[in-house]
């Protein structure tokens, strides 16, 4: 998808509003995903895509709308918009850290289990905070997360709706944290030749662990809320001896 006629891509040392741009983290169909500088600081910046903007009717301003009412140390804090005749933005916190594509699918990181209940406990605490906000991310992947020293931060929220209870459900969360922990797991799976089976035949897991997956997946009955999820998840730490209360 090319740019709108007036959109104009940003080069390393160019200016806006400030914001010194550093290099382009990723482009995308809706926008350009800066790294720049404000004095000693950095920042993200995100450039929409004008003609996308037109498009989308509104939907692209969602990013915007909801990071304005979030608060969490694993979520980039919205600082401000940038707004001028060809250009709209926002600027985002900078958060440290690789993203668990590039963890799991370059650095060919093994999660032991340890790592793995951790990392889970830490997304389901970011997803009590978003539901209890009326918020619900629906992108919760690989691509989209960031770990550094064990800590994880939930990024990109270009699909991230306000829940209605239609829709927008929260539990449409669920099978997108099952699927990323699947992720984890298998980063220590050894493939073996031989006839390929599904992910709860092949992972070597607990049954309480396993049906705890199931239903975040839906393929068991699913959890009705994030506090189920929680609550489950907690007496399973137990069971696993991993140190819940
Ligand atoms: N707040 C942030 N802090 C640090 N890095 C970030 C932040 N936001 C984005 N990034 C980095 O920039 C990359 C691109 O960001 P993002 O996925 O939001 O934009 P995009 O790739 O242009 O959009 P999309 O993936 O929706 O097409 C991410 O993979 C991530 O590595």
């Amino acid at each position: 998808m090319s740019l709108f006629r007036q959109d104009r891509i940003y080069r390393p040392s160019e200016k806006i509003k400030g914001y010194e741009i550093i290099r382009i983290l990723g482009e995308g169909r809706f926008g350009i995903c800066y790294l720049v500088s404000y004095g000693q600081k950095q920042f993200i910046l995100k450039q929409l895509k004008l003609g996308m903007l037109k498009k989308s009717k509104g939907k692209l301003r969602y990013e915007e709308d909801i990071l304005k009412e979030l608060q969490h140390e694993s979520i980039p804090q919205f600082i401000e918009r940038i707004e001028f005749n060809d250009f709209y933005g926002y600027v985002l916190e900078f958060k440290e850290g690789r993203t668990f594509e590039d963890i799991i699918y370059i650095d060919r990181k093994a999660f032991s289990r340890d790592e793995i209940y951790c990392i889970a406990w830490q997304l389901i605490d970011i997803l009590k905070y978003l539901h209890s906000k009326g918020v619900v991310h629906r992108d919760i992947r690989v691509p989209n997360t960031l770990y550094h020293l064990e800590k994880v931060n939930l990024l990109d929220f270009g699909l991230a709706r306000w829940i209605n209870n239609r829709k927008y459900r929260a539990d449409m969360d669920f099978a997108f944290l099952g699927d990323f922990l699947l992720h984890l797991y298998y980063s220590s799976y050894e493939y073996k030749k031989g006839r390929k089976r599904p992910w709860y035949e092949e992972l070597e897991l607990a049954d309480d662990e396993r049906l705890f997956l199931k239903r975040l997946m839906g393929v068991e009955q699913r959890y009705s809320s994030i506090v189920e999820v929680e609550k489950e998840f907690h007496s399973l730490l137990k069971i696993e001896g991993k140190g819940g209360e």
